[in-house]
């Protein structure tokens, strides 16, 4: 049975029962309708209590049913409709979560109560749409238009003592909550409704209020370039303003439909099963995630307390596991050790606002300079520095230490696993973790497997992910792994454009246009343009081991843009130097301005080496750097390093700013059509022969020859995924 019901007294208890997080399916509403026809029939139920199976609410919508037909049977907007206009009082007991369209049933209910842990929220917008099903038009009813806007337009995930400071929820218990809205529910019998009907309620509204309105629109075009969610639901929130609740909700489904036709609904739904589906890992073997139990990280330790070591640190206290600190000297765990502190603050802080005790939530850190410390824990994460002879070092050092069943892994962002692996007695419990900078807000992880990597150990560290609230990608082991690999093409692409006639900043544009959060140059800027260098000179690309009498744009016969080293020599390292393809205020600053000197740099590079001018356009700039992008994708499905063309999805969307709402590289090509990326890669390779990462793959030519699949399709020719390099 989708739903129950079950008598307490003169209460009528209905649950509903959908495993796993209870979405709102269409049998769902079905068995609402009936149940609540049923107790409101029932001369013996003076009031009825809603809750969830399995301490959940609802997840909301049953995301699935979205372009199907099952979407269109028994609207939730009319089961709302009809809980409210109920002459018994109705109490949303809610437990875990009551999220979209979890939410709008609950609105709909007379009170509300939450149990502590619980989290509410309208996160439609981060699956391309909007609360439909009357949220937009009793939320800003119930808690003003400025509060309803951050919710709805952020999709945030509030928890049980916020939502009742904003005036969401009407009492938040530490028990049971469907003991509480029974309760509740036992008090107000014969009470009069008016006031708890929401539709019913006027907004008091001010005379700025559209002046508030437009310049939130200004703000958030800002904010979600291109995404058009967010703008769906300031309009929807600004009819509940200017319209009666019938006519708001119809402006609501109106604008519901004008967004799916945007097709912007389908990516970001198709990213948000990727996410899901990227957990259920799978290996060459055959193992997939369920054939294998993870072990229990019970304590952890971190090496290194630089930028990213802090991250990681915060991660696992916030997950609390114990976590022991190590830096090489005092002074730099003196640093570690007060930036960590500072951080945790912040995050007990946070805790207590939300009606927790820190001490609950947050791990342990003990900071030591002893490595012998760390004879007992279950797991270390190095984190130093990109440098393979002293990750080395490092863990030679933890396999002498470390009990031998602990797990250790490498924090690098393209570092050979196989060969860190090496040095140690347990190549199958050594594994990469490339967590992402900032690593205690950034989702992203992808999980690196060596040639010798066990199956415990991937689960492990999989689960892992999962604990540390991770989004987490398995992917093979080759130079920069997947997310890196992909970027390889991407910036080359960039620095071709800039020496064919574009500045920085007309590429950052256009790829911001297109969504991206950062254009590449920025992007490079904030990274530090030292690391690429160090990296390019160490293969012998740059600096005293290029051979004599390479020209100055070719390597090994390919073309080659010495660009980003000529700016390095002149000690332009990014923001840190306050210089880079742009200029900043100071060493460190954020705002990037464009840089006369890099225009006057360019223009004499380009008369130096005779370039033909041919400034691409907005179309063609994007065109050249996303294909080439997603090129590389087509040839690390091809090398068996990523398993899916979601997994390498799911690695963009959450690690390199990508725009969700264009569901990914892997999917935009399928978007645009496999025949036109190979069609149009495969003229600019035929005029470029010494681009060779513009060749098109063969899995692209192989999918392009038969149409261009649907890309849940393609899995059938990638095969399994078998490190091929
Ligand atoms: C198209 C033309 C139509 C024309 C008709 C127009 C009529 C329009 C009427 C529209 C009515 C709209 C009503 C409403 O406003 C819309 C919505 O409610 S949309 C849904 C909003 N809710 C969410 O976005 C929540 C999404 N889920 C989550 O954030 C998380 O899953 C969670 C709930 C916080 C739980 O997190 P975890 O515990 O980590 O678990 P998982 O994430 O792994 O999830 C477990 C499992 O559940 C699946 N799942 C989760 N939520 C949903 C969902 N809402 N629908 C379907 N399935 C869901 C998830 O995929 C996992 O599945 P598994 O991988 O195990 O198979």
């Amino acid at each position: 049975m989708a739903a129950t019901r079950r008598l307490v007294n003169t209460v009528a208890v209905i649950t509903i029962n959908h495993p796993p997080v209870n979405a709102l399916s269409s049998s769902v509403r079905h068995a609402l309708v009936e149940e609540f026809g049923k107790a409101s029939k029932d001369p013996t139920v003076e009031a009825i209590v809603l809750n969830g199976s399995n301490g959940k609410f609802s997840a909301g919508a049953d995301i699935r049913e979205f372009g199907t037909s099952a979407i269109k049977t028994v609207s939730l907007e009319d089961i709302n409709g009809t809980i409210e206009a109920s002459q018994k009082p109705v109490v949303a007991a809610i437990e875990g979560i009551a999220l979209g369209g979890g939410l709008e049933l609950a609105l709909a209910c007379h009170y509300r109560v939450a149990d502590i842990q619980s989290r509410v929220g309208l996160p439609e917008v981060l699956i391309g749409i909007l609360p439909a099903a009357g949220g937009t038009q009793r939320l800003p009813r119930l808690i003003g238009i400025p509060a309803a806007l951050d919710v709805i337009v952020r999709g945030r995930h509030i928890p049980a003592t916020e939502a009742l400071n904003l005036g969401i929820v009407d009492e938040v218990v530490q028990g049971s909550a469907v003991d509480a809205a029974i309760q509740l529910a036992q008090k107000v019998i014969g009470l009069p409704l008016n006031k708890r009907r929401l539709s019913t309620l006027r907004i008091s509204s001010n005379l700025n209020m559209e002046d508030f309105l437009d310049t939130t629109v200004e703000k958030t075009k800002k904010q979600f370039r291109g995404a058009q969610a967010p703008m769906a639901c300031i309009e929807a929130v600004r009819a509940s303003v200017l319209l009666p609740y019938h006519r708001g909700v119809e402006k609501e489904r109106q604008l519901f439909l004008s967004l799916w036709a945007t097709g912007q609904p389908q990516a970001q739904q198709y990213a948000f099963f990727s996410e899901r589906e990227a957990a259920k890992w799978s290996h060459p073997s055959g193992a997939r995630w369920y054939s294998e139990e993870p072990k229990l990280v019970r304590t952890a330790a971190v090496i290194g307390l630089g930028t990213m070591g802090r991250g990681i640190v915060i991660s696992l206290s916030k997950a609390n596991i114990p976590v022991i600190a190590i830096e090489q000297d005092a002074y730099q765990l003196e640093m570690g050790k007060k930036a960590v502190n500072s951080l945790l603050e912040r995050e007990a802080e946070k805790l207590k606002q939300q009606g927790f005790s820190p001490g609950s939530k947050l791990a342990s850190v003990h900071f030591t300079l002893a490595f012998g410390e760390l004879q007992d824990v279950d797991l270390v994460i190095e984190a130093v520095y990109e440098n393979m002879e002293l990750k080395k070092e490092i863990f030679r050092k933890l396999s002498s230490v470390c009990k031998s069943n602990a797990f250790l892994c490498t924090n690098t962002s393209g570092l050979n696993i196989d060969e860190i692996a090496s040095v140690t007695d347990r190549p199958n419990q050594v594994i990469g973790t490339h967590f992402f900078s900032p690593a205690n807000i950034m989702k992203l992880l992808e999980v690196v497997r060596g040639q010798q990597t066990s199956l415990t150990t991937i689960a492990t560290a999989m689960n892992l992910g999962k604990i540390l609230g991770k989004v987490t990608v398995l992917v093979g082991n080759c130079p920069l792994f997947v997310g890196n690999r992909m970027l390889g093409p991407y910036l080359e692409q960039a620095s071709y454009l800039l020496e064919e006639g574009c500045y920085p900043e007309t590429v950052d544009r256009a790829m911001e246009e297109f969504g991206f959060a950062m254009g590449p140059f920025r992007m490079m800027d904030l990274a530090g343009l030292d690391v690429g260098w160090r990296s390019r000179t160490e293969k012998g690309l740059t600096g005293a081991n290029v051979p004599q009498g390479t020209p100055a744009r070719k390597r090994l016969g390919n073309r080659y843009s010495p660009l980003a080293d000529l700016l390095c020599e002149s000690g332009r390292f990014g923001q840190k130097t306050g210089k880079g393809w742009y200029q900043y205020e100071k060493p460190g600053g954020r705002t990037a301005r464009p840089d006369p000197w890099v225009k006057d740099f360019l223009q004499k590079y380009r008369k130096t080496h005779q370039i033909k001018q041919q400034p691409s356009n907005q179309e063609q700039i994007v065109e050249r750097c996303v294909y080439a992008l997603a090129n590389e994708g087509f040839r690390i499905l091809e090398d068996g390093i990523a398993s899916c063309p979601e997994d390498i999805d799911v690695i963009y969307n959450n690690g390199y700013g990508w725009p969700k709402y264009r569901g990914g590289p892997m999917y935009y090509a399928s978007f645009v059509g496999l025949p036109k990326v190979f069609n149009t890669l495969e003229k600019y390779y035929k005029a470029n022969a010494d681009v060779p990462s513009m060749k098109p793959a063969f899995l692209l030519k192989k999918l392009a020859a038969v149409g261009g699949p649907p890309i849940k399709e393609w899995r059938l020719q990638v095969g399994k995924p078998v490190n091929k390099l």
